[in-house]
């Protein structure tokens, strides 16, 4: 089977700054938060043999893909897992089957790379920045996204590790700064992939070294296999935007007002099923090599096509909120001056304190700009069906949000 690259490949400008086989379910409840349970699921009866590393392991995704890997990976001997900041919550997972290695280090010191990737099989990264709201420079964001990823592969190279999935991001497609609409699309699909912030930038340039980073021979002169996976909007236990709106439409006393045209698709996928594909394709890349290596795959599932706000509604809603408004309640151009008011806020006040609303003139146009994706190139690549369906999404994340609801009280 020949490549599959062109339309929506990602490997874009940016125009501005540097810089099959469904196994066990995973448990449910944690002390009420809805994360899962069970550490060391693993199955006994086959060997366990191999290392798997996740970087950024202690992140809102990273924490999904240690837990389902733990349950649903029968390989695995060891699981280092790779951050900046250590969740107290792997303790408890070290009491399992499954030797867990918790590893505090910076994905942007090389040395500290390489000696945590030393010996493992496969390495599953997903550290990064994700900041669209100006928290932090663009030169940080690209040294951790771009020289931290660089630092994996060369890790990778220099030890002899022959398996990298890099978690990419819907944004190395688009939305592009034209606001063109990118609607279903798939990984052929023709955009014009065309970025200035530097979370998109950084995004794509690290994409592009692991793509690139694809057959490069490792220690032992065998050929590194890589992969990128590119969720959309990611959503579910653990997300904090979606915290940070429930608590705002607390604020202002149970309600949200609506400011993008419902008729604006935004593509949203369960952090579940995003952490089901990455422990499947890392599976798979071990024995589909030549099919997968130098891919890329949309990370998607059953979850609805809706505007941003809408689909947020289907968690707030049944936790008490109300979105006010069937059209936008202020006129766009209204929208984008307040953005702009943000921006200017925001660099204002920066000597005295860190003011990072939601809404800044990216957030509105990536809200404002349809993207959504269809596609089943995972499914014929490596057999990917989502683990949960969009019901057990839906209700997993109301419970996590009525979760935060009663922890806030
Ligand atoms: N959240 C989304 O909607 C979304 C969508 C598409 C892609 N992604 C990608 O998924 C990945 C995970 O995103 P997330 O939403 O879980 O973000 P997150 O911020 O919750 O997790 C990122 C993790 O990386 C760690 N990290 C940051 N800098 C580091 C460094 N220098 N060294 C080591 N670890 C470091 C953080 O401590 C954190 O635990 C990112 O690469 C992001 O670009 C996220
Ligand atoms: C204008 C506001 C009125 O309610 C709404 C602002 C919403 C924004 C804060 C979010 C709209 C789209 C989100 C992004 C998108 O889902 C995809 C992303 C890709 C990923 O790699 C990182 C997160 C994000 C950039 C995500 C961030 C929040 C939005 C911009």
């Amino acid at each position: 089977m020949g490549r599959e690259g062109g339309g929506a490949s990602g490997r874009g400008r940016c125009v501005a700054g540097p810089g099959a086989c469904r196994r066990r379910p995973p448990v449910a409840g944690l002390g009420g938060l809805g994360l899962w349970l069970q550490p060391g699921m693993a199955d006994s009866a086959q060997a366990q043999k191999l290392v798997y590393l996740v970087t950024g392991g202690c992140g809102f995704l990273g924490e999904h893909v240690v837990r389902m890997l733990l349950q649903q990976e029968p390989q695995l001997r060891e699981l280092r897992i790779f951050d900046l900041h250590l969740g107290p919550w792997l303790e408890e997972l070290k009491t399992g089957p499954v030797q867990v290695t918790a590893i505090q280090g910076d994905v942007t010191q090389a040395h500290e790379v390489a000696a945590a990737v030393a010996g493992a099989h496969v390495v599953i990264h997903t550290a990064g920045l994700v900041d669209v709201f100006g928290k932090t420079s663009p030169e940080t964001i690209h040294e951790v996204n771009v020289q931290g990823t660089r630092n994996v592969i060369e890790a990778c190279v220099q030890t002899g590790t022959r398996f990298l999935v890099y978690t990419s991001s819907m944004e190395v497609v688009g939305p592009n700064i034209k606001g063109q609409p990118f609607y279903r699309g798939n990984e052929n699909t023709p955009y014009e992939a065309v970025h200035r912030h530097p979370y998109p930038c950084s995004k794509a340039l690290a994409e592009q070294l692991v793509l690139e980073a694809n057959g490069r021979k490792v220690l032992g002169g065998l050929p590194l296999v890589t992969c990128a996976l590119r969720p959309t909007g990611i959503y579910g236990e653990g997300h904090q935007i979606m915290r940070d709106f429930y608590h705002q439409g607390l604020r202002l006393g149970g309600r949200l007002f609506r400011a993008i045209p419902a008729s604006v698709e935004h593509g949203r996928v369960y952090v579940g099923n995003v952490a089901w594909m990455h422990v499947l394709v890392a599976r798979e890349l071990q024995h589909r090599a030549a099919l997968m290596g130098g891919q890329v795959y949309f990370c998607y599932d059953n979850s609805p096509y809706k505007s941003y706000e809408d689909f947020n509604m289907e968690f707030l809603g049944p936790c008490g909120l109300r979105l006010v408004g069937t059209r936008p309640l202020l006129p766009y151009w209204l929208l984008l001056f307040l953005a702009a008011l943000n921006v200017l806020l925001q660099w204002l006040l920066r000597p005295l304190l860190l003011y990072a609303p939601l809404l800044n003139p990216y957030t509105l146009a990536m809200a404002n700009t349809t993207f959504t994706v269809s596609t089943d190139k995972a499914r014929r690549h490596f057999g990917y069906e989502p683990l949960f369906s969009w019901e057990e999404s839906r209700t997993r994340t109301i419970r996590w949000v009525q979760a935060v609801e009663g922890s806030a009280q």
